[in-house]
């Protein structure tokens, strides 16, 4: 791992999330940690499986891995956690949705456990020519943290072409805004998982946020996915 997230400056990733409704994290794993979390796909622990033509999802595969997680992936959802979480809790104090999220990762997990919450969402997805993944929301029963994280393990134009990172914001009697975002490899956004607080000039108001993935020209494109909610 480059650095896992401990050199990032925080502030700054929340004024673009504020700003923008996504912030880029460059470099969070070096290339040996894309290659091995890449590894895992065939060697990992995973609890399920979707091929998501069968579900209307759009076409590709994804792996939800099992607990435990590997190490540095644990270590990356928990170490993420803290700093988003302070993001997460001035958000829910801008929109008032009365909810709080605690310090630490395996408080915001016991929550989720308590309401049945219990299976991982750590997920690995796997892309090839003509692979495409809808605009959806990463919602997994009652308990959902609003901010999650995708890392693209491969490298554009040397390991694939197409296949972009899209966000949609859904603004309330408004058009949508689409917005792309260059990733390179080992490169991870953080993104609402389901909607953001947007300052208009008449104060805050709240937009719905969908991301999904562009279809691949060509080549083989992995992610990791980082949600903090366990799910049902
Ligand atoms: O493959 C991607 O970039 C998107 C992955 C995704 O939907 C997720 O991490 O929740
Ligand atoms: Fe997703």
């Amino acid at each position: 791992m480059t650095h896992g997230g401990s050199l990032i400056d925080w502030a700054q990733k929340a004024a673009e999330l504020d700003t923008h409704g996504c912030a880029l994290l460059p470099g969070l794993l070096d290339a040996a940690a894309c290659v091995a979390a890449r590894a895992l796909w065939s060697e990992g622990s995973f609890r399920s499986e979707v091929n998501m033509a069968r579900h209307g999802y759009g076409r590709g595969v994804y792996r939800y891995l099992a607990y435990p997680l590997p190490d540095p992936i644990a270590e990356l959802r928990a170490g993420l956690y803290p700093p988003l979480a302070r993001i997460a809790n001035r958000w829910a104090a801008i929109l008032g949705t009365g909810v709080d999220y605690p310090d630490e990762h395996a408080a915001f997990r016991e929550r989720c456990r308590a309401a049945g919450q219990v299976r991982p969402t750590p997920l690995i997805l796997r892309y090839g020519a003509g692979d495409w993944n809808a605009l959806h929301q990463d919602l997994y029963g009652e308990h959902v943290f609003p901010l999650q994280v995708a890392i693209l393990l491969s490298a554009p134009q040397a390991d694939f072409t197409g296949g972009e990172f899209v966000l949609t914001e859904q603004r309330p009697r408004m058009q949508s805004r689409p917005e792309v975002v260059p990733l390179s490899q080992g490169d991870a956004v953080v993104f609402p998982v389901r909607e953001r607080p947007v300052q208009g000039s008449r104060g805050w108001h709240r937009v719905q946020m969908r991301h999904g993935v562009s279809r691949l020209r060509s080549g083989e494109r992995f992610t990791l996915g980082i949600i903090f909610h366990d799910a049902l």
